[in-house]
This record gives C-alpha cells, sequence and structure tokens, in this order.
C-alpha cells in the first residue's frame, strides 16, 4: 500500500518538505493542509537573502546549521545557475555587510560563491568608514513570489494534493488516513500544538522601485537594503514579542532614515509598497519526530517549524532532514541517512 502523508503548512518549509518527501519515497501519496497559501504566508514577504550563520537558530549546534546551510546552497546554487533561475527566482548577486563587530563565519568563507573583508582604505572609498568591518560577499537572493509559486507547481505536477483548512487539533489524524503527519506550520505551532516556545518577531519593511540598486547590503543596526527583479526591499526591525500585522509610521520613519543615511541613492527610490511579517521563532527550531499513542492509534508526527528570521536559507536543508525523518517513521531507522 502507497503510504498516506499529510504536510500542514504551505510556507517555504512546508512547500520544501513536501517535494523533499515526493523525492524520497517515490510513489507516496501526499496531501498539503493549509488555511494560507502564498500571498498570505510569512513566507512570501521575506527579504530572500541566503546569510547563513553557525549561530542562526541558538541552541542549534554549528555542525549542524552548516549541513542545512551547504544542502539549502546546493539547491538554491543549481537553480540559480541553470535556465530555471529567472523562473524560479534565484538571482546570483554581489552585496555587502557592513558590521562594528569583526565577523568570524566559516559558512561564509565555504559555502557561497565568493567572500572577503575590506580594508579600510575601501570602507572609506565606499563612504563606509564609520563601520570598523565590510565585507564583499556574492550570495543568492531569492525572489520569493516566483519561488513560492514554483514549488507549489512542483508539487503538484509530481503528484501531490492540496487541501485548504485550518486544523484545530493534530489528534484527529490519530488512527488515520495519514500514516505520518509533518507539522509545518510555523507560528501556527504555538496553538496547533501548544509550544510555548515558539513566537513571533516582527519585521516591516518597504519595497521601493529603484531598478539602479543591483546589489544588496546588510548591517548590524537595523538596515539592509534586499534588492530582486520586482522590488527593492529596505528594512527593517526585529520586534520580538510583538504580533501586530499593521503598517506602523514610526516603523518606516525609523528604516527610511537607517537606510537613506546608509545608502543615499536610495533616496531617488518610488515606494510601492510595504510590509509587515512575524518570524517564527523558537529556541531551537524544532525539527524532530514523535509518536503519541491516543485511543484511536498511534499519532505519528515530525516537526518541522521556528526557523525565526532564517527560514528561506535554512529551508530546503531542514525540508531534507524532515523528509528522511518521515521515511524512518515510515520503513525504520536503518532506511535513513541522517
Ligand atoms: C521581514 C522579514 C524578512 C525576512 N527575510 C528573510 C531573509 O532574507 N532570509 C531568510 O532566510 N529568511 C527571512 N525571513 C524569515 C522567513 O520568512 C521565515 O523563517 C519563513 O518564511 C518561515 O516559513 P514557514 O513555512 O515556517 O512559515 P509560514 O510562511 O508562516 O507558513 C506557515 C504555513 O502554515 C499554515 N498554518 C499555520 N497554522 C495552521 C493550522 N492550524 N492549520 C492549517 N495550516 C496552518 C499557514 O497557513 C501557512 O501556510 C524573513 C522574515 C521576515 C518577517
Amino acid at each position: 500500500m502507497k503510504p498516506k502523508i499529510a504536510v500542514i503548512g504551505a510556507g517555504v518549509i512546508g512547500l520544501s518538505t513536501a517535494i523533499n518527501i515526493e523525492n524520497l519515497i517515490p510513489g507516496c501519496d501526499i496531501t498539503i493542509i493549509a488555511d494560507k497559501f502564498e500571498k498570505d504566508t510569512t513566507s512570501i514577504g521575506a527579504g530572500g537573502i541566503f546569510r547563513p550563520t553557525e549561530k542562526a537558530i541558538p541552541g542549534v549546534p554549528a555542525d549542524v546549521i552548516r549541513r542545512w546551510s551547504q544542502d539549502t546552497w546546493d539547491f538554491f546554487s543549481k537553480l540559480a545557475l541553470s535556465d530555471l533561475g529567472s523562473t524560479t527566482g534565484h538571482i546570483v548577486m554581489p552585496g555587502y555587510i557592513f558590521s562594528q563587530e569583526k565577523i568570524e563565519n566559516p559558512i561564509y568563507e565555504d559555502v557561497i560563491f565568493s567572500c572577503r573583508e575590506l580594508s579600510q582604505k575601501e570602507l572609506t572609498k565606499l563612504n563606509m568608514a564609520q563601520y570598523r568591518h565590510g565585507y564583499q560577499l556574492t550570495s543568492i537572493i531569492v525572489q520569493m513570489s516566483k519561488y513560492l509559486p514554483w514549488l507549489m507547481e512542483k508539487f503538484v505536477r509530481n503528484g501531490g494534493k492540496i487541501l485548504k483548512r485550518k486544523v484545530n487539533d493534530l489528534k484527529v489524524f490519530a488512527g488515520g488516513p495519514y500514516d505520518v503527519v509533518v507539522n509545518c506550520t510555523g507560528l501556527g505551532s504555538k496553538e496547533l500544538v501548544q509550544d510555548k516556545n515558539i513566537h513571533p518577531v516582527r519585521g516591516q519593511l518597504i519595497r521601493l522601485e529603484a531598478p539602479w540598486i543591483n546589489f544588496w547590503i546588510y548591517t548590524d543596526h537595523g538596515a539592509y537594503v534586499l534588492p530582486n527583479a520586482e522590488f527593492v526591499a529596505i528594512g527593517g526591525v526585529r520586534q520580538d514579542g510583538r504580533s501586530d500585522l499593521a503598517v506602523d509610521a514610526e516603523d518606516r520613519k525609523g528604516i527610511l532614515e537607517r537606510c537613506y543615511n546608509l545608502w543615499p541613492p536610495l533616496k531617488g527610490g518610488k515606494i510601492i509598497g510595504e510590509w509587515v511579517g512575524l518570524r517564527p521563532s523558537r529556541t531551537p527550531l524544532r525539527l524532530e519526530k514523535e509518536s503519541i499513542p491516543l485511543p484511536g492509534g498511534v499519532l505519528k508526527i515530525v516537526h518541522n517549524y521556528g526557523h525565526g528570521a532564517h527560514g528561506i536559507t535554512l529551508s530546503w536543508g531542514t525540508s531534507l532532514e524532515a523528509a528522511r525523518l518521515v521515511k524512518e517513521m515510515l520503513y525504520g531507522s536503518v532506511h535513513a541517512k541522517l
């Protein structure tokens, strides 16, 4: 009999997990169940920069973060360097990080296309002498408005099914119809599995029409500039515990001030949109299997949520691991290679 699997959640984590399950368990019957899709998810609004760091998720060992980052990079760079890149939204883009602290990040050096520290002379030439450190990197930016629909289409083309519905309690799945249920609900896990550790970290960004900006910038003081083929996203804020979704005028003022100071040519850009999203943050993120014996039968769950500010960067790697855990739950650990 074909194994039946449900993936709850249709953000970048749910879609990537569902596709990795399709790849790892060919012929399985798989359904994505979610109450929000594409434009209503957090994933759609992310700046989309691949920016791995060993300290991305507190509580996750550096070698594990490195593996998830590397697996995501392998997938993203294959797309970006192929003729698919313009369809999936993966763009190779040079950029800068400016900071007061020295950044020791072996993942930058080993994984992304290129990374080197700038000299004081170079910082001065860029009008960035106020920063003690600067780095020039070439990474990948993912335009999420292209990537999410592409993932969805790929999932459906492989035979996957979609169900639009809110799940209020995973226990309804005890005893069937699914052999394994995969929880990729991000912040939804607060209610769905009563997880007190998951919390929102609010972000706000402004979308500019500024096609002359063709490199990205990241700083350690709440200013970033992330262009894609559609617009330039400038931000941002990181407000722990705040969960209102309306655009805040004070936040807008602060973002514009910081970003215009950082890179004055941005002032020529036309504001074409604003967006607020809630990073699903958890220390550490939850990527594990769980079996719950219930009167109706054993409920087998794989959890994959809580990626915080790094959900795009870690998406493919964590989803690959979640798919391996699903296979292990179906067939035992002999089949799984973690
Ligand atoms: C301003 C901002 C900028 C960001 N920039 C970057 C960046 O540059 N690089 C990077 O790596 N990351 C970035 N991130 C982080 C990234 O966006 C998130 O980590 C990622 O999108 C989380 O994906 P997800 O699939 O877990 O959650 P979501 O996209 O929120 O998806 C959750 C899914 O679960 C479903 N769901 C929830 N509860 C239920 C339920 N009970 N029943 C049915 N369905 C349910 C929802 O409907 C939805 O489909 C940014 C985030 C923000 C806010």
